[in-house]
């Protein structure tokens, strides 16, 4: 049965879909929307399951249609099935993350030099579909579909070895800080044959795209690791300073980590401190991901995507964890977000802020000192005991903050005279506060809107920008960080027979943001029901 592209589904064992040309994945069943414990398992990042839960999803071993056939009785209730299943070793079954984008509120390219930022997650989101494929097909699938990049790599083909020798195997909970070259270039070949038939400068993004994965799947997967396809798509806008690459990295990261069971829950009642640790795995591997992006990120993106909400971020020392200070009180500013539609490079305008330090480090050092007081005066009105979030006092004081930062973003050159001409219009029509947020050089504006402004006036202005080819986003600030639907099946109230099945068809064909929210069953007519979501400590 489908309706709009989406399966109604009603608790019987059910097959994922097809998908053209694609390898079938298993037929799946459905147990229980509770992700097992797995904070049992040994920490080899091979999948080895030392606990007992029997819910557990055993990659390494069969996982035929035979096997899955037979828990076509056991139906879709039992959380404690008998121990035949865990022999049986079922298919995981078809399962989606989520992360969101980000806008730095305040502190970009000073957060890469070791100063505080304030940086705060947005509405728009990438969910990250994982199809497993049954055991004979021994292959990977990247479907990027916002990048038009897909390709498959034969899994045993893949350079194990030498990520897997003792003096470079990494473990689910280490902390990654650099990039090892050795293991760079195992991949090279790898990633070399991606996208050849297309122009050098859209094949480098699925390049990265693609280096991204493969360092990632190589160092928490192994050469057991079931076959799968990996479907991406996002509403998140790239080359647009939103946070694009962290949010695919952090939803890559979570898949790969929840398909080796290494992570405890998300439950609605897990101890903060717990889902703190897992959402603390999860970045640690997208920031590895983020560095195979950006070069040398500072992890500030990456660590809004995988928290959500809003923080303070730091990290004087690249050895070592950075620190991340939840701002639960942050207020739901009025925003309008501006994308000049110029692309750029993350990378590119971090190396030139390095440049320009080693040409002027002591001018270049003070700015970026200024732009971190900026960060702590808003830090500072945050915490005071009587804050209000919605008075015109605080609306102006982040205001003029807004101000500065940009023009000290202007000193450090990575403004565009794109970005210059919306902070004009945004001016001349004394209608806010604009800096660039993100990398800039292109990318997006973001503007505080005054308290009293008329909505003729903003809609005005609306009329301007979008007369000049620029584009504006609708998004709310602080909304979660990394999230789940496992398996990707949404349950409505009224459904109690089962759920939406999303599968990898009615997934690629989704059309735009508002197909895509409404499969995945968020923003408009929001039927969340099944996500789950690793929660930050507030305290
Ligand atoms: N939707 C996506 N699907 C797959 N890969 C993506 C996607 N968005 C971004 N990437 C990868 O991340 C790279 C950088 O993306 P982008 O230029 O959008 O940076 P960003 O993360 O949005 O910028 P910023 O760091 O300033 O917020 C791309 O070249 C691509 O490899
Ligand atoms: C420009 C920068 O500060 C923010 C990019 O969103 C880079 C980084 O922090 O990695």
């Amino acid at each position: 049965m489908s309706t709009n592209g989406v399966h109604r589904r009603n608790g019987s064992m059910k097959g994922t879909g097809s998908q053209n040309n694609q390898p079938r994945p298993v037929a799946h069943f459905e147990i229980d929307h509770d992700l097992p414990d797995r904070s049992r398992v040994d920490g080899n990042g091979n999948g080895n399951d030392h606990g007992t839960d029997p819910d557990s999803l055993d990659h390494s071993s069969d996982s035929s249609n035979a096997a899955a056939s037979s828990h076509n009785h056991i139906g879709m209730t039992s959380r404690r099935p008998n121990m035949s299943r865990k022999a049986s070793s079922p298919m995981a079954p078809t399962f989606m993350v989520s992360a969101p984008g980000k806008v730095i509120v305040f502190g970009e390219h000073a957060v890469v030099h070791g100063k505080a930022a304030l940086a705060a997650a947005i509405s728009l989101r990438s969910y990250l579909l994982v199809t497993t494929l049954s055991k004979s097909h021994r292959t990977v699938t990247l479907n990027f579909r916002d990048l038009g990049l897909s390709h498959t790599w034969d899994i045993d083909t893949l350079p194990w070895s030498v990520f897997h020798h003792p003096s470079k195997k990494k473990f689910y909970y280490d902390l990654v800080t650099d990039l090892d070259p050795e293991l760079v270039e195992a991949i090279q070949p790898h990633v070399d044959i991606v996208s050849k038939h297309l122009p050098e400068d859209q094949r480098k993004i699925h390049i990265r795209s693609a280096s991204s994965f493969l360092y990632l799947f190589l160092s928490l997967g192994s050469p057991q690791s079931p076959g799968a396809i990996y479907t991406l798509r996002s509403t998140i806008p790239t080359g647009a300073g939103l946070g694009s690459s962290a949010s695919v990295c952090v939803c890559l990261s979570a898949a790969l980590l929840l398909q080796i069971r290494t992570l405890a829950g998300p439950h609605p009642d897990q101890p903060p401190e717990e889902a703190e640790t897992q959402i603390e795995r999860i970045n640690r591997w997208a920031f590895v991901g983020e560095m195979c992006i950006h070069g040398n990120p500072s992890g500030v993106d990456n660590t809004v995507a995988s928290g959500g909400k809003a923080v303070i971020f730091k990290r004087p020392d690249y050895l070592k964890p950075p620190v991340v200070i939840p701002v639960p009180q942050f207020p739901e500013l009025p925003l309008l977000l501006v994308d000049t539609r110029q692309s750029r490079s993350t990378m590119t305008e971090v190396a030139k802020v390095g440049e320009l330090k080693k040409a002027h480090p002591v001018v270049t050092e003070s700015i970026l000192n200024a732009i971190d007081q900026v960060t702590c005066s808003a830090q500072r009105l945050l915490e005071t005991p009587d804050f209000v979030g919605d008075s015109d006092e605080t609306l102006a004081h982040f205001g003029t903050l807004i101000r500065i930062n940009h023009g000290f973003l202007v000193s450090l050159g990575v403004s565009h005279p794109r970005l210059e001409r919306i902070r004009e219009l945004v001016d001349y029509a004394d209608m806010g506060w604009t800096k660039l947020t993100g990398a800039g050089g292109g990318g997006c504006a973001m503007t505080l809107l005054r308290p009293d402004v008329k909505p003729e006036v903003v809609r005005d202005l609306e009329q301007k920008l979008e007369t000049e080819g620029f584009t504006k986003y609708e998004t709310t600030l602080g909304g979660h960080g990394i999230g789940v639907l496992y398996p990707a099946v949404l349950r409505s109230g009224s459904d109690e027979e089962g759920g939406i099945e999303i599968d990898q068809q009615s997934f690629e064909n989704a059309e735009g943001t508002e197909g895509i929210e409404r499969l995945v069953g968020v923003g408009y007519n929001e039927q969340r029901e099944g996500w789950k979501f690793w929660k930050r400590a507030t305290h």
